[in-house]
């Protein structure tokens, strides 16, 4: 029998990744003026969400998740988000193209703000004090003051979470969703010069345009919205973002459309599992290569007890080199006991280097044979590989090397702008989804080709058999 959830009920667990806050009366008014806060996203969108993520689950479309490791109150302008927004354009019509499918996209943005961290406190020159865990939490600058865990950071964050959505919104539906006005010059960008991705876009806008499919000067891509997401660490915000909706008795986490679980807060036995059982949203799960088929089967339990397809995307971050050794079991403990869920890559996590600088930084080959692999597991174990969770941004930093344009480890730090993790660049970004669009649709030839040459096979045997 479930046993009671609440908004609250995770505060009678072990919760990991979470800031202590010193000033407990300032915590519980900040958690109360949250309390009376207009949602950030309504429940109808929610579900419409589920919806189409169900879609993934039965391998009729494709997921895009990408954005921010961390956001940052300091490094949020309309530019960058619009080039973000671009990029998941750019990449969304990219992959359609390759798949001949909709792509279902959310952004790592709106909400973005928490950070687990691997070690709870940082030593610089003998100075010890706690991590930083994310502008929601405290600041990165090193001292004591900065680093207290502060709780007014969550209104805050809300607040940028509220203008953000709002940009997002509305960029969505702007011209930059438009793939007849997506410049030759990205493209070339993505692959090489001229690229095939732009010539085949601009010659099926011709195509639609002469055949009158194309009413105005431009074209909308279907679905063209942009969900938020972000990793549901700090619960103390989350719960104090949760709604009840009278209609359906349902609750949800009004603090974005869909909400993960992290590496470390994965536990079934504890807090962050027990909070996102209880809500409505769509929800992720990262799966590492540490995690076993009969623990993965527990989550799925506790996450998705009514296998409702849509509620659960599994987040593969194993790295390219444990991943062919680790996904297949997996894949095949999920497919045997017939639970439906998005599969997703997630490239960044496994293949993190540090610099002889101290700098973390991906090489684009590992970030990009992690994903190739993870396409090529899914396919031969049958199921269908759902789509990419990345860590970018549409701007021309230099935080992960390689890629076309070719960032070597000495560019590193010129322009490394992450408040966390490194993200690809615009370039690097379009380069992955043009080169997984490519692999999706040597896929669907060489399945169609497959399937000719057996019914050719097929008709002959017949035909020899009546002869
Ligand atoms: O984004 C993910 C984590 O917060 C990050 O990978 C942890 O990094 P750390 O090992 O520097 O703490
Ligand atoms: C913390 C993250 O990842 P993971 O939990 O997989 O390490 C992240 O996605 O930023
Ligand atoms: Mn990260």
């Amino acid at each position: 029998m479930a046993y009671h959830w609440s908004p609250d009920s995770w505060r009678s667990k072990r919760a990991r990744q979470m800031p202590t806050y010193a000033d407990r009366g300032a915590l519980e008014r900040t958690e109360h003026g949250l309390k009376s806060r207009l949602p950030l996203v309504s429940i109808a969108e929610t579900r419409r969400l589920k919806s189409q993520l169900a879609r993934v689950a039965a391998g009729e479309a494709y997921l895009l998740q990408g954005g921010d490791c961390a956001e940052s109150f300091s490094e949020c302008d309309a530019e960058c988000l619009r080039a973000t927004v671009a990029t998941l354009m750019q990449m969304s019509a990219a992959l359609t193209l390759g798949a001949l499918a909709p792509v279902v996209k959310i952004g790592r943005l709106a909400g973005q703000f928490a950070k687990p961290r691997s070690e709870a406190t940082e030593v610089r020159d003998g100075v010890e004090l706690p991590s930083y865990r994310g502008d929601i939490v405290n600041d990165a600058a090193f001292s004591q003051d900065a680093r207290d865990a502060d709780p007014s950071r969550m209104l805050a964050a809300y607040a940028q979470s509220a203008s953000t959505m709002n940009l997002v919104r509305s960029l969505s539906q702007s011209a930059l969703a438009d793939f007849t006005r997506m410049g030759a010059s990205a493209w070339d960008a993505g692959r090489g010069d001229p690229d095939p991705v732009g010539a085949r876009l601009s010659e099926t806008a011709a195509f639609m345009s002469a055949a009158g499919l194309i009413a105005g000067p431009g074209l909308q891509m279907g679905m063209s919205d942009i969900y938020s997401s972000h990793d549901a660490v700090l619960l103390n915000y989350e719960e104090a973002m949760t709604r009840f909706d009278a209609e359906s008795g349902d609750w949800y986490d009004a603090s974005a459309h869909m909400l993960w679980i992290g590496e470390r807060t994965r536990d079934p036995a504890e807090a962050h599992v027990e909070y996102l059982r209880g809500v409505g949203n769509p929800i992720g799960l990262k799966c590492s290569a540490a995690l076993g088929g009969d623990e993965l089967l527990k989550l799925i339990d506790i996450l998705n007890p009514a296998n409702e397809p849509g509620r659960l995307t599994l987040i593969v971050r194993m790295g390219a080199g444990a991943i062919e050794a680790r996904l297949p079991a997996l894949v095949r403990t999920v497919r045997s006991e017939g639970r439906a869920v998005v599969w997703a890559s997630d490239p960044m996590h496994g293949n993190t280097i540090k610099l002889s600088n101290g700098m973390k930084t991906r090489p684009f080959d590992a970030v990009f044979a992690e994903a190739s692999r993870f396409f090529e597991v899914l396919w031969s174990e049958g199921a269908h590989p759902g789509g990419l969770h990345l860590e970018m941004t549409g701007k021309d930093v230099t935080e992960c090397t390689g890629g076309r344009r070719g960032v070597t480890e000495a560019m590193v730090p010129e322009r490394y702008h992450t408040a966390c993790d490194p993200r690809l660049n615009g370039s690097q970004s379009l380069e992955l989804a043009i080169g997984v669009a490519d692999q999706i649709k040597a896929e669907r030839e060489a399945r169609i080709a497959g399937a000719l040459y057996a019914s050719h096979r097929a008709s002959r045997l017949q035909e020899r058999v009546v002869a």
